[in-house]
């Protein structure tokens, strides 16, 4: 076998308080984080949302040391998985390329032809797929294939989703299994696994197959946990008015609180990193709400990061795309129940949830920006001579 890469695909986060304005920008400007009519108004509206939020989010991760570790845990995910695949007979090359912050995926794929890759496996790292994360990430990745005879040439083959690795399940059900024996009615501890929310629409309306695999991730890793504890599923770190999936995070932890569970376990199920919704939003924002429903044993089950197994997981992951027929960019969709990845060819009109939503939205935009014309005395409308 020729040069093997393996491309590992992330989100990406600011590195520095100062680079939160940026990251939040290159965000918001992906349709398949916001949807949007027109293609014109997608950069003014991210523009207008990230500097809404900058400051917000800036506390957050000052609160984490200023910066999130998303990107030195990728790297050290990409190292170990070097060396284990290595210690299984297979070398490779691994590139790291994030969806919004360094290292960009463009700069991956400069990198993957520089080193004239012949054989690349394409693994995102998160276990279960969603148009928001992989989905954004592949579609990109088949935008810079169209324009790259040279990126043509390589063999490549993508790993669309993997929450039913085995390896995966055993270091979930492992890290779990250390946390509950850290109580004294382990057996009663109520296991709480909290996933990365979605707008609802985005499974109801886009057909997003991610609520159902975060439901059947869910059961299989209690069933490899195998151990009589009481679990719930709900769903964290909702952005926006728009309805996400439920049951919501806080209100989940707020029912449980009035029911008078004392002891929790708290299993982050979307990352396989540590990161600003690990080590900000459940770590602190919801280990303080719990105390304040009198739910007084929090504790969260550690992020993956370099656990032994799961890189194991990774490396055989790879060994096996390595060996199976090549599954292509625009293979994904078609498997994934005919997801229409964002933005529809055409946009909908008339009384879909989104669409309203969205006229809501630009109507309110358009207001905001009247009201602050006729404060400032600046504007467009200034500009053509209407105010
Ligand atoms: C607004 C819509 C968003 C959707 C939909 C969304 C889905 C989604 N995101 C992750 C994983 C991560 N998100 C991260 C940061 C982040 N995500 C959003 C918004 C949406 N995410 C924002 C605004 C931010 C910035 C942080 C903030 O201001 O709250 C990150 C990076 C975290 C870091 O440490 O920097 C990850 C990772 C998943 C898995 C997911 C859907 C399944
Ligand atoms: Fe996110
Ligand atoms: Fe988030």
């Amino acid at each position: 076998m020729g040069r093997v890469g393996v491309l590992l695909l992330n989100l990406g986060g600011p590195d520095k308080l100062e680079d939160v304005g940026p990251f939040l920008y290159n965000l918001f400007s992906d349709p398949e984080i916001i949807r949007l009519p027109f293609s014109w108004l997608q950069k003014p509206l991210a523009w207008f949302i990230a500097s809404r939020r900058t400051q917000k989010s800036q506390e957050n991760y000052k609160q984490i040391g200023g910066g999130s570790p998303l990107r030195r845990v990728t790297e050290a995910q990409g190292d170990a998985l070097k060396e284990q695949l290595s210690s299984q007979g297979q070398e490779a090359n691994i590139y790291v390329g994030m969806r919004y912050w360094h290292p960009y995926t463009e700069e991956a794929i400069a990198k993957i032809t520089q080193d004239k890759v012949e054989h690349l496996v394409i693994l995102p790292l998160y276990p279960q797929f969603s148009i928001s994360t992989s989905g954004s990430s592949f579609r990109l990745l088949e935008r810079l294939w169209q324009e790259d005879p040279q990126l043509q040439q390589i063999d490549y083959t993508v790993i669309p989703s993997w929450y039913k690795q085995p390896g995966y399940l055993r270091a979930m059900a492992d890290l779990i299994a250390q946390e509950l024996d850290q109580l004294p009615n382990r057996d009663e501890v109520h296991i709480f696994f909290s996933a990365h929310g979605v707008p609802k629409s985005y499974v109801e309306e886009a057909g997003d197959p991610y609520q159902q695999e975060i439901e059947e991730c869910t059961r299989l890793i209690m069933q490899t946990l195998n151990r009589p504890n009481p679990h719930i599923l709900a769903y964290q770190s909702r952005v926006g008015p728009v309805e996400w999936l439920q049951p919501y995070t806080e209100d989940a932890i707020q029912e449980l609180g009035a029911k008078g569970v004392k002891d929790l376990v708290v299993v982050p199920i979307s990352f396989v990193s540590e990161h600003i919704e690990t080590l900000q939003e459940i770590d602190i924002e919801y280990r303080e709400l719990a105390e304040e429903v009198g739910i007084h044993n929090f504790r969260r089950v550690p992020a993956l990061n370099t656990h032994p197994v799961f890189v194991k997981a990774l490396a055989d992951l790879v060994i096996e795309a390595l060996k199976a027929p090549s599954f292509k960019l625009s293979q994904v969709a078609q498997m994934k129940k005919k997801v229409r990845i964002y933005p529809p060819e055409r946009w909908e009109w008339g009384m879909t949830t989104s669409a309203e939503v969205w006229n809501g939205r630009i109507a309110m935009l358009g207001f905001i920006a009247l009201i602050i014309e006729l404060i400032t005395g600046h504007g467009l409308l200034h500009m053509i001579g209407l105010l």
